[in-house]
């Protein structure tokens, strides 16, 4: 049960990406994936969300093989917040909403008054109750984003696929999504780039690096000052935060003031 990633090597227009990558999230996890820019977190989401098929190894869904199963079964069980959620046509958020329920019908049936129910329900969880009739083209990036969540909701699937699903938010509407999500208790694979909030929401940790799998393994263990050191190149100082008892990150930047005043209190 959950998803395996088994051995995948990934290309995207013949160039190899992501190589030999392995990874586990078992039932209930929220599993995030962290890594430099370019290391590969979207196209090993997209491998696992189908849209790029990798070259080798194997991905599997409840223990069926992903690539064996109809692609309306996958969306039943799992439903994906990408980055490229783009519409080229003009539909309301209810309707974009509404997409979400697809899976669960029949090929024309009819949106019924439970499935407005259910979209109705999402759009509040995202705090959108009263943005249904307006076109999405007229929502900020921010609010677009919320929609995409409120479709991944109204989809009701038990895993869900988030590629920086705070990526536009205000601190606020980043806490809000991470909550609800968190609060949902479904299976999460997410790529995410604020290590703090990585820290707090997620169980498990996997790090990528120009394509691979560099370390895993719960955030404590992973969001160390050298291996921040050694994968994103930056100076940190950690700390087991006094209130919320998480991992809590400083960024030290370059600016000679931060790191004397760090050096002064700790040397
Ligand atoms: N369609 C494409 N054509 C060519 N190269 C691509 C394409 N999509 C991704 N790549 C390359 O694959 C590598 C990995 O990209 P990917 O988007 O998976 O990284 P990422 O870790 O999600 O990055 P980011 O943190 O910047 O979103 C990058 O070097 C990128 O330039």
């Amino acid at each position: 049960m959950g998803i395996t990633v088994e051995g995948i090597s990934a290309s995207i227009q013949e160039k190899k990406i992501i190589s030999d990558i392995h990874l586990r999230v078992k039932p209930g996890q929220f599993v995030g994936l962290i890594g430099p820019n370019g290391s590969g977190k979207s196209t090993l989401l997209k491998s696992i969300y189908r849209i790029n098929k990798p070259d080798c190894g194997k991905i599997t869904l409840d223990s069926e093989n992903l690539y064996e199963i109809s692609a309306k079964k996958t969306a039943q069980k799992m439903a994906v917040v990408s980055q490229e959620s783009q519409h080229t046509f003009e539909f309301s958020v209810m309707e974009i909403v509404l997409m979400g329920r697809a899976p669960h019908k029949k090929m024309m049936e009819t949106d019924t008054v439970e499935d407005m129910r259910i979209a109705e329900e999402a759009l509040e969880k995202v705090g959108l109750e009263s943005y249904g009739d307006r076109l999405i083209s007229t929502l900020s990036g921010g609010e677009k984003q919320r929609v995409m969540v409120a479709r991944a909701l109204a989809q009701q699937a038990k895993y869900l696929v988030l590629d920086e699903p705070t990526n536009h938010l205000d601190i606020h509407h980043q806490l809000q999504l991470m909550d609800l999500v968190k609060k949902l208790n479904i299976t999460v694979i997410a790529a995410l780039h604020d290590l703090n909030i990585a820290s707090v929401y997620c169980d498990h940790i996997y790090v990528l690096n120009q394509g691979q799998l560099a370390v895993a393994g719960q955030p404590e263990e992973v969001l160390t000052e050298t291996i921040l050191q050694e994968i994103f190149r930056v100076n940190t100082h950690i700390i087991q935060h006094p209130i919320t008892g998480k991992t809590h990150i400083t960024f030290l930047s370059d600016a000679a003031p931060a790191i004397k005043r760090h050096e002064e209190v700790y040397i």
